[in-house]
């Protein structure tokens, strides 16, 4: 029998949105923005993406639809390796339910683990020179032989390997029975976010040498991003 939810049921829910949905999308794109803006070289391929998308002039309306979306590969390669970079969720837990054994080691029901995301995404297993920002990694990975041709086989060895071993590799949005939700919902608003401002906007960082500035608590949020806003002349 499905049983109704109680306003307390429903105020939990959209508590759980709102917190889970909000600050880890936002925080996602400050890290994206500061990413773009630290790598020119990543900045321009993606403005090339979203230009070749979205042929018009800047300051006509832009109807994005799900096909663009789709289309916005590279764009999605920057989400995720900055958030692979500085995961908004850095650490995740679980409870064991009854008695278990992992990696040999035995452990009683209600052991708290605590799944060390960051870690999981600077491990040298998983990732060749995790500490570079290379969208690529996951561009080429996704889209490869479409966009290899000025690649050595060694290079499209390396892509290959990464992030094709485990999918645990990438815990962005976590993993398993508790995956994200949002993830889909997540994605498709940032991206749409992404095409509005830096289809607009040139945005640059006020001082480059400037690092992140984060604090890590249940979330890793961004303390502070200073950034120059000015309207980008029109694509031809
Ligand atoms: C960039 C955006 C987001 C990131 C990085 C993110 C990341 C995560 C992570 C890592 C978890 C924990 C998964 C685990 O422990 O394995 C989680 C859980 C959750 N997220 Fe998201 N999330 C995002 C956006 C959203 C959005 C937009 C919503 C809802 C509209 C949402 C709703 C939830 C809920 C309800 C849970 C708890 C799921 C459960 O415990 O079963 N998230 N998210």
């Amino acid at each position: 029998m499905i049983e109704s939810l109680t306003d307390e049921d429903i105020r939990a829910l959209l508590l759980d949105i709102f917190l889970a949905g909000s600050d880890t999308s936002s925080n996602t794109l400050c890290y994206t923005i500061y990413y773009i803006c630290q790598n020119p070289h990543v900045k321009q391929k993606m403005l090339d993406e979203i230009d070749s998308i979205f042929p018009i002039n800047s300051s006509d309306t832009l109807h994005i639809t799900t096909d663009h979306i789709e289309k916005l590969k590279y764009c999605e390669a920057i989400i995720k390796e900055d958030s692979r970079m500085t995961p908004v969720v850095p650490v995740s837990k679980r409870v064991a339910s009854a008695e278990c054994e992992v990696a040999g080691y035995k452990f009683q029901a209600k052991t708290v683990f605590h799944l060390n995301y960051s870690s999981i995404h600077m491990n040298e297993k998983y990732w060749n020179n995790p500490t570079v920002f290379d969208p690529d990694r996951f561009y080429l990975h996704d889209n490869l032989g479409e966009f290899t041709d000025n690649l050595s086989d060694s290079d499209k060895e390396n892509k290959k390997s990464i992030h094709g071993k485990d999918k645990f590799s990438l815990v962005i949005f976590g993993g398993g029975i508790r995956l994200c939700p949002g993830r889909k919902l997540a994605m498709i608003t940032m991206l749409f976010f992404m095409v509005l401002m830096f289809k607009k906007y040139d945005v640059e960082l006020v001082d480059m040498d400037d690092p992140l500035k984060t604090h890590t608590g249940f979330l890793t949020n961004c303390l502070e991003l200073k950034i120059k806003i000015k309207p980008r002349k029109p694509s031809l």
